[in-house]
């Protein structure tokens, strides 16, 4: 994390196969706009937006890059310094779904992570406008994925319809404020020899959410 003048500054990027919804989705969020031709991204594009959270603002800056792996070579070098990763795929799309441990896997060689758990990673399964007919990924499977990963935040969205999007990248940065405070709170275990072993708040609870109903602030849909 850094901090501009007023508030904390936060890299999200945004990761997924080509065509599952990037673009879309940190347009509806920063624009509140939907392209329904929207193109292919070449390398990364990034923007700026504000987001409430519990009285604080922070800063998202979103980074949005290409899903096509003949770009790889332009994306990877933008993962270093991020402090969020949204793992996306299209529900109507198993494929994307399939692929969301090589983009991990991608991610965390390229960002240099020292530990899995380093920073949050959010999965967003895109698309949930679509018809149950077309539907190829199931809310279960997305959820036993992210259990068997050790993911504990999903969300199903809609850049279409604009269904959760706002609610997946505040569902990031709650993921992201319980990382810091156990971060916070293991230093001092390290610094005061205080005896913190007992279970911390709720950080490695699931927090899923699907449809239309919001997300993450409550954990209700654990
Ligand atoms: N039905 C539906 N279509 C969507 C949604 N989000 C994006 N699309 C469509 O999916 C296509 C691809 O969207 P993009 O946002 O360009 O996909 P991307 O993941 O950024 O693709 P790359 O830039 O190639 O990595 C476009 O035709 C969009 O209109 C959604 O929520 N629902």
């Amino acid at each position: 994390m850094r901090s501009t003048t007023k508030n904390p500054l936060l890299k999200v990027v945004i990761l997924g196969d080509g065509g599952v919804g990037k673009s879309c989705l940190m347009n509806r969020f920063v624009s509140n706009q939907f392209d329904e031709h929207s193109f292919h991204t070449i390398g990364v594009e990034f923007l700026n937006k504000d987001l409430d959270i519990e009285g604080q603002t922070y800063t998202l800056q979103i980074w949005d890059t290409a899903g096509q792996e003949r770009f790889k070579t332009l994306r990877t070098p933008f993962y270093r310094g991020s402090d969020i990763c949204m793992l996306t795929y299209a529900i109507d799309d198993k494929m994307s779904f399939k692929n969301l441990e090589m983009w991990r896997k991608e991610f965390a060689y390229y960002a240099d992570l020292k530990e899995s758990n380093q920073i949050p990673f959010i999965v967003v399964g895109n698309k949930s406008d679509v018809s149950s007919e077309a539907r190829e990924v199931s809310q279960l499977e997305m959820e036993t994925w992210c259990n068997e990963n050790s993911i504990t935040s999903c969300i199903e969205t809609s850049a279409k319809s604009a269904s959760n999007v706002e609610e997946a990248f505040k569902m990031a940065v709650q993921h992201w404020l319980r990382l810091e405070s156990r971060a916070d709170i293991n230093e001092t275990h390290v610094n005061d020899t205080v005896d913190l072993s007992k279970k911390i708040g709720d950080s490695n609870r699931m927090s899923c959410c699907v449809g239309g109903g919001a997300a993450g602030d409550d954990d209700t849909n654990n």
